[in-house]
């Protein structure tokens, strides 16, 4: 099923267009999502780096990169989505590559964060291999790293080096905004989400915001309890970072129709789509479900309701404001 892919609106400025001195910056891709850095590096006007990778016979990596990149600032994009630890350790052998090569400064270009989830112990015996994996990356030779719509705030903390957290919401508001919708309320899944939901209520001339009450009886179990806030008779945007087996989303959006809302629609930032997350998803509870390509969706998930927003050209300003030292909080004021 052919999902909408759109391009947000945010453009180069013309004058850092025409003036951009290319000479120092390299822009490298993973594996995990090619299509997404074509689209950044098309932004930024350059190709993507040459680069071997391949797999040896007993299933262990190989990467080479195939340019000089001494005294360069590299950045290397990959989104650790499943398969997790393969695109995970693919990120580690790039950055290892890259520093082994004398860049100059090696940023990883993280646009979803894997293993967000695991940010806190929340049970005795516990990893947290949020934290963990900010160490691998860290010790692997990153010297900064962009990411987009962490699952927390406190995995910024677990970075030693600088981190720049960027937001896909512009992208999301924007294309609301054009479907011209009326009375909404904006719907946190769950209260962990309330300030994410908040600050896109905010944006969309202070809406009305409520809160679903979700309790997890087991890993990959949502339940949801009771409804802060009133629905009755209006739209309803639920807004959620990510969307995993959709048990949260799907759940939410049910009582949210149970206590009379007109229409229900979903916004995440990351498509995880692990089953049975689009069974659930296509039932037709939504009147959308809008998602961005921090993960590629592919054909045999996509479905009717789905629309795929581009936050490409929004990662691709925010390097090249890093490469140019200016100012990346600007973009969302
Ligand atoms: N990848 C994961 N998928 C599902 N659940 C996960 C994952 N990683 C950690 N978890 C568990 O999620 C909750 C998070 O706690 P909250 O109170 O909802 O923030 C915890 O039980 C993790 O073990
Ligand atoms: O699609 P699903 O499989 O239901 O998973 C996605 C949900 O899980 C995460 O929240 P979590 O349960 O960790 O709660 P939190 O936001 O309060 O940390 C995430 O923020 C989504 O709400």
């Amino acid at each position: 099923m052919p999902a909408v892919i759109r391009s947000a609106t945010l453009t180069l400025q013309p004058s850092l267009a025409t003036f951009a001195d290319h000479s120092r910056l390299r822009l490298f891709s993973g594996s995990a999502n090619i299509p997404l850095s074509q689209e950044v590096a098309r932004y930024l006007g350059i190709d993507l780096g040459p680069m071997v990778r391949k797999r040896f016979a007993d299933g262990e990596l190989y990467i080479q990169i195939q340019e000089s990149i001494r005294g360069c600032d590299v950045y290397l994009i990959q989104p650790s989505c499943y398969p997790v630890n393969d695109h995970l350790m693919e990120l580690l052998i790039m950055i290892d590559a890259c520093r082994r090569a004398s860049a100059r400064q090696i940023t990883a270009v993280i646009p979803y964060y894997g293993y967000a989830r695991a940010d806190r112990k929340t049970a005795g015996r516990e990893s947290i291999t949020a934290k963990l994996v900010a160490n691998l990356i860290t010790q692997a030779g990153a010297s900064r790293i962009l990411a987009m719509d962490l699952h927390s705030d406190q995995i910024q903390g677990y970075f030693d080096i600088p981190l720049d957290h960027v937001y896909a919401s512009p992208v999301v508001l924007d294309y609301l905004v054009s479907k011209q919708l009326s009375d909404i309320v904006v719907v946190s899944p769950d209260v962990g989400g309330v300030a994410r939901a908040r600050a896109f209520a905010k944006k969309l001339n202070d809406a009305p915001l409520a809160i679903i009450d979700k309790r997890r009886q087991a890993h990959n179990v949502a339940e949801v309890m009771n409804l802060i806030g009133d629905v009755e008779g209006k739209t309803a945007v639920l807004v959620d970072d990510m969307i995993d087996t959709a048990g949260t989303i799907c759940e939410g959006a049910r009582l949210l129709r149970k206590e009379g809302a007109r229409q229900v629609y979903a916004c995440a930032t990351h498509a995880v789509f692990s089953p049975p997350a689009v069974e659930r998803l296509s039932t037709g509870v939504f009147e959308e479900v809008i998602i961005t390509n921090t993960i590629p969706v592919p054909e045999d998930k996509r479905f009717k309701q789905l629309t795929i927003l581009s936050v490409a050209n929004l990662l691709g300003e925010t390097i090249w404001r890093i490469h140019e030292d200016s100012s990346v909080s600007s973009m969302f004021r």
